[in-house]
């Protein structure tokens, strides 16, 4: 089975073939840190982790890399208006959106490369612009000279002559033409600045992604994602200082998703139509937001409405007595010996479920068509259980077996299929260690001994450790 995917630079569904054997290499441009993520922002970081999620479900290594914009002028703007320092304020909303996605369940990525960590490689970059002629010196900065890198304007269809109608070059701006976008800005008084050839200053937005992804991902890769709006300039400008630098393709696979939309328009901050993730999980469980997300294909615009919360809602629950049902019947099972006319029937939708799920993934990652297949196995399910006294063992696992692939794909279900198997052991021994270190401290070594010896006859090893207490499990 091969998957395809929709690719923005070609404009079809093309096979997906990575470049390096069994390793999928991605790099999603990460948020500028100076605010809460909103639902838009959640929408696309849940799409991409469903996209890796499957990749590695399909069994490839996914490297992952995604960046954060700690300095630019919104961040230096939103600063100077709340007194703050724009370090800290960057500091102060990393944590936000990784605790953020962290509630929603979004895997982290594997590297989260930092402007502010990497300005000597992005310096090295544009040298090396320089070098080969791409990048000019100007009064306020270095540019790239956009006409000068011929491909321009092959993923957004924009043509370098209609910006040169569209704009002209103020007057302050050092500038040769109206098109050519910052690499590095010199600095104003008072802003944060960095060391540099071309005095201080700090690096333009688009330079960032170029520099980092490549110091992580190498010179070429297979994905690059984002929101719809980063297209044009974003990622336009990505692709012409890339190529320029390097001398070949870049990125093989450019993936963008559709906007989370209020009436009509697209939920942002600077129209203020926005609810944060913060506000929608006081009122709904992470999980539902991202059914909520799943129900639509990525590249299709999602409606923010409340009622599409709570239909979303009341369908995962659904799910939820799905697995509940089969669990119950679990404990009445019998191993089978024969199979009557209900397991067939069982076995056939959820023998197609299956497939239509992975045929639906398949065609570029539509979670939409995969969720109605998930309905279909659930719906088999609760039949077969109203219908039949003693269920087949064999059948309930397989559609047991599938809820747990749909869990691992979708990052649904993953507490739950965790408690079956631990219940609550992992709280229960992390309570006595905790119980332990107080007893420590109030120096009653007896009743400190005490649990760690009845935790090892029950095969708990625990190690003090100068980070604290951790426990393991005696396996030999
Ligand atoms: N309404 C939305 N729907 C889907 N994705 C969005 C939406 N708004 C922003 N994104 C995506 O979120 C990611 C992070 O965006 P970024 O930090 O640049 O936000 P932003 O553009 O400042 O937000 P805003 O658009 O609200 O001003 C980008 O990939 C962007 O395309
Ligand atoms: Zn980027």
């Amino acid at each position: 089975m091969v998957i395809m995917v929709y690719n923005t630079l070609t404009k079809r569904k093309e096979e997906f073939k990575p470049l390096r054997k069994g390793e999928v290499r991605m790099y999603v441009c990460g948020p500028t840190v100076y605010d809460y993520p909103h639902l838009g922002h959640a929408r696309t970081y849940i799409a991409f982790d469903v996209i890796r999620r499957y990749l590695e479900h399909r069994g490839y290594t996914v490297l992952m890399v995604m960046n954060f914009t700690d300095i630019d002028d919104k961040i230096i703007k939103r600063a100077q208006e709340t007194g703050e320092d724009p370090k800290e304020l960057a500091e102060k909303f990393i944590r936000v959106f990784l605790e953020d996605m962290a509630a929603l369940k979004v895997k982290p990525a594997d590297v989260y490369p930092r402007v502010t960590e990497h300005v000597n490689d992005i310096i090295a970059f544009i040298e090396r612009l320089e070098e080969k002629g791409y990048a000019y010196e100007g009064s306020d900065g270095v540019y790239f000279e956009v006409s000068k890198f011929k491909e321009y304007g092959k993923l957004s269809g924009i043509k370098v002559e209609e910006l040169k109608k569209g704009a002209r070059v103020e007057p302050g701006e050092g500038k040769k033409n109206p098109e050519d976008f910052a690499l590095w800005k010199k600095a104003k008084p008072g802003e944060p600045k960095w060391e540099s050839p071309w005095g201080e200053g700090r690096p333009g937005w688009h330079i960032e992604c170029s520099a980092m992804s490549s110091k992580y991902l190498g010179e070429s890769f297979d994905i690059h994602g984002g929101g719809n709006d980063l297209i044009f300039p974003h990622h336009e400008n990505e692709i012409a200082q890339s190529e320029a630098c390097f001398g070949h393709e870049w990125v093989r696979y450019w993936l963008h998703t559709g906007f989370v939309m209020v009436k009509g328009e697209k939920m942002s901050k600077s129209l203020g139509n926005f609810v944060t993730v913060r506000e929608l999980l006081q009122r709904y469980s992470p999980e539902v937001i991202r059914f909520f997300v799943l129900q639509k294909h990525y590249r299709s615009p999602l409606d923010y409405t409340e009622e599409g919360l709570m239909h979303a809602k009341n369908n995962l629950e659904r799910l939820y007595n799905t697995l509940e049902n089969i669990r119950v019947a679990m404990e009445r099972v019998e191993l089978a010996y024969t199979w009557g006319e209900e397991e067939f029937e069982l076995y056939e939708v959820i023998k197609e479920g299956r497939r239509k799920f992975y045929e639906a993934m398949d065609d570029d990652f539509n979670t939409a068509e995969a969720l109605k297949a998930v309905f279909e196995v659930s719906n088999a399910v609760n039949r077969y259980l109203t219908k039949v006294e003693r269920p087949k063992e064999s059948v309930l696992r397989k559609a047991w077996e599938f809820f747990k692939a749909v869990s691992e794909v979708f990052g649904l279900f993953e507490d739950y299929f965790k408690e079956q198997k631990t219940g609550n052991e992992e709280a229960l021994i992390k309570l006595l260690v905790d119980v332990r270190a107080q007893l420590r401290k109030e120096k009653r070594y007896d009743l400190a001994d005490k649990i760690r010896e009845e935790l090892r006859k029950l095969g708990i090893q625990l190690e003090d450790t100068p980070q604290g207490t951790v426990w393991k499990r005696i396996r030999v």
